[in-house]
This record gives structure tokens, sequence and C-alpha cells, in this order.
């Protein structure tokens, strides 16, 4: 969750406090290529001054530079790229099929493990040392723990439409259109849709999970890594074994629904997830500041179990530089959770969650992000196309645009 929203006590992006193994876009910025490649131009040319030429300098990256990975300039756009959806990748698995046509000629042929080595490669050359650090320990803690966790229901591991939706879901996910989705949803805000979708017994046995999950922790003091910053309980789906489930879950039924209703913030690019669970009532977390999560779209399905107050308030959509401006009247929204039932939302969306005052809640959470999305996001500081302070400031100066030539207009009849 993003630090922003007034009153937020949030963190600094889930990937800081419990981070995703795929790496944020940032990190392919074309710009370190160009300006490495001039550097490299100019220590060849160098010359000591006295007539002896300077021997090469020794690099200072980590990786062999006699034959780094390079991609064409001009793509091959005949060719049809592979699938690496059912790959455990470090980077989205969008991101190998689509630069896959920006490969060398001599490999667009070859397999697909030469060509996700190939361009592994080049990607973990653009990125950071810190974020590559921080992606290795990530993948070495996940690995300890799914080496040693013993999951309670196997069957909850891989997708299985049939045991996990209710039949409402599964058919409006069959036709993937508004209207069918539209028939099993209501919105009672604009952007914020609400829908029956998880079976009970997907839920119990999900709950069940988690709490097994927890008594393993428990008894083997192992320290894991929570949700975010600002849940202290809760734990991160995706770091016990549920990260393939989730990802298949995002990829074939919350982005066809997000490519309707979410396509301005990057809905039908989804490519990444933060999937987790968030715990209140008895010994665990009371409520949920004021906050934006670190997501394009937002799933919240509640789970379980009996409970009174945990409702979910919402104030409006805004971009970073508006996310501390006043809410308006028709942008409120309390919202009580249901088991079962989910809602979907942009992350920007501002929303907390008020104090569950009795029993215990518990939600699946599943922030869907787009690297295409927040790439894109980058050259632009008008997003008033879902911000509406950015709506409100555009509106503003058309209106003002067209006075001027509405007053410039009469001037010139006026002097004709
Ligand atoms: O408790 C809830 O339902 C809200 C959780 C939430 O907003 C989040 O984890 O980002
Ligand atoms: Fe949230």
């Amino acid at each position: 969750m993003s630090q922003e929203g007034a009153g937020a006590g949030a963190g600094a992006g889930a990937a800081a406090a419990a981070g995703d193994r795929r790496v944020e876009p940032q990190t392919l910025a074309i710009t370190p290529l160009i300006s490495a490649q001039r550097k490299e131009a100019r220590h060849a040319s160098n010359n000591s001054g006295n007539g002896f030429v300077l021997p090469p300098p020794v690099p200072l990256s980590p990786y062999p530079m006699n034959s780094p990975n390079r991609l064409r300039l001009n793509p091959n756009n005949e060719h049809k790229p592979d699938n690496y959806n059912d790959l455990e990748l470090d980077f989205s698995p969008l991101l190998f099929s689509s630069l896959e046509k920006y490969l060398p000629p001599t490999l667009l042929g070859s397999s697909r493990d030469t060509k996700v080595q190939y361009v592994r490669e080049l990607l973990l050359r653009y990125t950071p040392d810190g974020e590559r650090n921080r992606m290795q320990k990530h993948r070495e803690y996940r690995q300890k723990i799914i080496s040693n966790y013993q999951p309670l229901h196997r069957e909850l591991y891989s997708m299985n439409a049939a045991n996990f939706f209710v039949s409402s879901f599964r058919d409006a996910l069959n036709e993937k259109t508004e209207e069918s989705f539209r028939s099993i949803m209501t919105e009672p805000s604009p952007g914020i849709f609400v829908f029956e979708m998880l079976q009970p017994r997907f839920c119990e046995k999900l709950l069940a999970e988690v709490e097994n999950f927890e008594k393993w922790v428990h008894e083997t003091k192992f320290r894991i890594m929570r949700p975010n910053t600002m849940n202290k309980f809760g734990a991160v789906l995706d770091d016990f074994g549920l990260e393939t489930m989730l990802q298949k879950l995002m990829e074939e039924f919350i982005r066809p629904i997000s490519t309707i209703f979410f396509n301005e913030v990057g809905g039908s690019t989804l490519d990444s997830h933060h999937g987790f669970v968030v715990e209140y009532g008895g010994d665990r977390d009371v409520d949920l500041g004021f906050h934006v999560d670190d997501s394009e779209v937002t799933l919240n399905v509640c789970l379980g179990k009996h409970f009174s107050g945990g409702e979910l308030f919402f104030r409006g959509v805004r971009c970073d530089r508006h996310v501390n401006t006043e809410t308006q009247p028709e942008e409120i929204l309390d919202y009580s959770h249901v088991p079962g039932r989910a809602v979907l939302h942009r992350g920007r969306h501002r929303h907390g969650a008020r104090a569950t005052t009795s029993g215990q809640r518990t939600n699946l959470l599943l922030w869907c992000r787009s690297s295409i999305f927040r790439e894109l996001r980058k050259y632009q500081n008008d997003f008033s196309t879902w911000c509406t302070e950015c709506q409100r400031e555009r509106n503003g100066r058309l209106h003002h645009h067209s006075a001027v030539i509405k007053s410039e207009m009469l001037k010139r009849q006026e002097a004709a």
C-alpha cells in the first residue's frame, strides 16, 4: 500500500514488506543501455595522451561484457511468441512473450528454456543491484517456506473453477461480455463492483489453510513477512505456494472483468499480483487506515467468519498528485462485507476498513498490477481518464478556453 491519503499509516508498497517476485517495470528503463554504450565508446577511444593507448577499462559490472545479450531494434512482427504463463519466473511471463519478437533471428526458433535464459539475463542487467538482491532474498525466503510447510488442502493450490466459484460467476466468465458481468454485479458507486464469487466450502478451506500455515509459523518460530506495512497480522498467500493459483485467478477471471471496467488503468494488461489475507478481530488487527493500494485493480473477498463492523469506506479515485484532495459528497460509500462476496475497485480508489467490533473477519486480497501501465504512467501527468481531480482540472481548463474563445468572437463581431 502506498503511504498516502489523509490519516493513512500505510507503507511504501507491499514490495517492501513482502515483495512480489516479479520485477516492477521501472527496472527495464532503456536509458541505462544508451548511457552504458556511450561510456564504453568513450573508454574504447581512450588515449593516454603520450602516444600509448590505455588498456581497456576493467568492467565494473558483475556481468560478463564479452557478449552481452541484446535485442533487435526492429521486431519480427511475423513471429508468434511462446506462452510463458506456466513457468515460475522472476519477471512477468508477459514480458517474455512480448520481447520475443525482438530476439536475434537465430534465437527465434530455439527452445523456450533458451529464450527464457537469454531474456532473463538481459532483464537482470537492467535491474538495479538492490532490487536484484531483494528478489534473490525473497526467492530464497519463499523456497524455505515451500520446502518445509505441509499444506492442509492441496486442492487449493491449483485453479479449479467448479470447486472455487459460485455458478453465476462462472457463467458470466464464460461469456466475458459487459452484459454478462453486469448481470451478476452491482455498482454501488462508480468504479466499485460487488458480486458473489466464492463458494462457502472454498472459503472454509482457505481459512483452514491459513490457520494451518499460521500454526506452522508459530511452532517453527519462522519469521514471516506480513502482507504490507499496515497490517500486523495476515499472511502472504503467494509465499506459501498459492502464487500460481492466484496468478491464474487474476489472468483468467479478474483480467477479463478489468479489461471491460478498468481499461484506462491497465485492466487488460494486468500481469502480476500480490495475494494475501488480512485478519481482524480477537487479538488480530482492529481496523485499517485510509490508503490507496499498490495495485491497478484490487479484488477484496470476504472469507468469513462471523463478525460485526469492519465496513469498507471509499472516498474517490485519485492520482499521486491529488491523493490528499478533499472528498466530494458523491464519492462517499460505506460497504459491509458479506462472506463469499467480492468487491473489485481501482487500487487508486481511496479506502479504509472500520473497526471489526466483534468476532473475526478474514479477507482475501489480490492486488493486480500492470507493468505496461506503470511504465506508460511515468511519461504522463494528466490522468483525467480515471482521477476525478485531474478530470475536474481538465474541465476547468476547457471551460476557460471556451469562455476566452467566446469573448474573442463577440469582440470581433462588435468590431465588424
Ligand atoms: O479489510 C479490508 O477489507 C480492506 C483491506 C485492504 O484494503 C487492503 O489490504 O488493501
Ligand atoms: Fe486496500
